[in-house]
């Protein structure tokens, strides 16, 4: 089976407030998307790695972190307006031999090898798999500023990535999204909406995805403590 990666980081990041896009923020040295190619281009079972970035950061990203940290697996294409945009261009781009496509936010560094392995084998049996944890929190559904309803907790979860496909499922669902203008948070749904099963398998708190100021903070109190692929050196 020929597994590509498609990372998606095209984003601007304006919850962040940052001048520069957050994925390129740096932590500990590094910039965060160094973290999560390098998580990647590890793991044996991954064939290639299609990045996606922003036009205006092709030529900084090619330079200062492919080239610079010799990432030998990953492919460099330009993203669109919206993150399923970007997660389109990348799914284009992959391999023609691709079986499995690992899709990803270039703003998790701290997913596992493990987990990715383990949507990668959910995506061989059910065509499609999601890494998700139970909520914490109790969550209202509001409306006009008043409480609507109160879903019950045991059946919510929060979607995170991994979200791993066999390649024509999530081609055909972004094809048929982008025909009829239908636009996700994530690529689970477009699956979804055609009626398939997608697979829910355990994610990780610690899997959070980088996106206001505070996450700058745990992300690097999660390096210091060796989260993730990065264990204490
Ligand atoms: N046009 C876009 C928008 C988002 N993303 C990527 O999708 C991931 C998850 O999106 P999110 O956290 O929402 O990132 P941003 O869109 O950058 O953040 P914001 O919504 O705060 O602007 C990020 O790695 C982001 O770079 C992308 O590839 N292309
Ligand atoms: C795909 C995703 O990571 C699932 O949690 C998330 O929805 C993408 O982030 P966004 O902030 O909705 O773009």
């Amino acid at each position: 089976m020929y597994v590509s990666a498609v990372i998606a980081a095209g984003g601007k990041g304006k919850r962040m407030n940052s001048v520069k896009s957050k994925q390129y923020l740096p932590v500990k040295g590094f910039p965060i998307l160094y973290y999560t190619l390098t998580v990647f281009e590890t793991l044996r079972e991954i064939d290639e790695i299609i990045l996606v970035v922003g036009e205006q950061d092709l030529d900084f990203v090619r330079k200062d972190i492919i080239l610079k940290y010799k990432f030998k697996k990953t492919r460099l294409i330009e993203g669109g307006l919206e993150r399923q945009d970007s997660v389109y261009n990348g799914l284009r781009s992959c391999s023609p031999q691709t079986d499995i496509v690992v899709i990803h936010d270039g703003v998790r560094p701290f997913i596992t090898h493990g987990i990715i392995l383990e949507s990668i084998e959910a995506a061989k049996l059910y065509k499609a798999a999601g890494v998700a944890v139970p909520v914490k929190d109790t969550i209202k559904i509001v409306e006009d500023g008043f409480i609507k309803a109160t879903p019950d907790r045991r059946k919510l979860y929060a979607i995170q990535t991994p979200q791993t496909f066999m390649y024509e499922v999530i081609l055909k669902a972004h094809e048929i999204a982008r025909k009829e203008g239908f636009y996700g948070t994530d690529d689970a749904v477009l699956v979804e909406r055609l009626g398939y099963k997608v697979k829910i398998i355990d994610g990780s708190y610690e899997n959070i995805k980088i996106t206001t100021p505070e996450d700058i903070i745990i992300a690097e109190a999660f390096l210091n403590l060796g989260f993730g692929e990065f264990k204490k050196r």
